[in-house]
């Protein structure tokens, strides 16, 4: 078995929700996941289980109050801002839900931009982002233009693009095909099925169960955690 590029041990991470009277919400509570190069793991479970909070975990946008979280040998919930900036240049790739866009910045541009960070010259970068674009049927008149008024379709097919222009170690997946028609989202399942081929480690979360069976190598069960009184 190839080495996780992702290992979790013993995760724990509860919220305190100080606008509802500083109620204490338990939410992850000793997980343990392996992934490694190679695999989809799409989280599975209810509503509020935790999903996202577990892949904020992973991106480092949370810290956790106990336990592990292993990217490419760094505890990320632990590391120093400027590591886990550094580990989301070189490391880990995200696809969230919604684009962060940026003004002025054309859509062709913010698909390049994470391949330029890790040192792709300038024109590869720009024809690699092209050939996504194309390829998530993205009209070309569209490419030069800021991606803020581009309809909801459209700016997640930039944010897709965004997240396939690097051969990223470990790609995270936020409902990637939420807001796609059958046939984009089938050409998302072909991205993920070769980038996967490629040897990333992925770890998703997808509602949608037909999508779900085609780009999953494992489901990732999660239970609610029990409240204490
Ligand atoms: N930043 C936060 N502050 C306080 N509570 C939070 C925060 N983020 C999430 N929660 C709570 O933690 C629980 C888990 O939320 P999370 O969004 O991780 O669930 P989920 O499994 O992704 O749900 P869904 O499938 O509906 O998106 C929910 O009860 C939510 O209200």
């Amino acid at each position: 078995m190839a080495e996780p590029v992702l290992a979790l041990r013993g995760v724990t991470k509860h919220f305190v929700q100080h606008l509802r009277g500083g109620i204490r919400l338990d939410v992850l509570a000793r997980v343990d996941l392996d992934v490694v190069p190679g695999e989809c793991v799409v989280l599975d479970g209810p509503s509020g289980v935790g999903k996202s909070t577990l892949l904020k975990v992973i991106y480092g946008t949370y810290r956790v109050d106990g336990g592990s979280v292993s990217v490419a040998g760094t505890d990320i919930a632990r590391a120093e801002p400027r590591a886990v900036l550094a580990l989301r240049r070189t490391v880990m790739g995200h696809v969230s839900q919604f684009l962060r866009v940026v003004p002025r910045v054309a859509a062709l541009d913010i698909v390049a931009e994470p391949a330029r960070a890790r040192g792709v010259p300038a024109a590869e970068a720009r024809d690699r982002a092209a050939a996504l674009l194309a390829r998530l049927n993205l009209p070309e008149k569209l490419w030069s233009l800021p991606p803020a008024t581009f309809s909801g379709g459209e700016q997640q097919r930039v944010n897709i693009a965004r997240g396939f222009v690097v051969d990223w170690p470990l790609l995270l997946l936020d409902e990637p095909t939420a807001s796609l028609d059958a046939e984009n989202a089938a050409i998302v399942a072909g991205l993920i099925e070769q980038a996967r081929a490629r040897g990333t480690a992925m770890v998703a979360i997808c509602h949608d169960g037909a999508m779900r069976g085609r780009i999953a190598t494992r489901l990732f069960g999660m239970q609610r955690v029990e409240q204490a009184a």
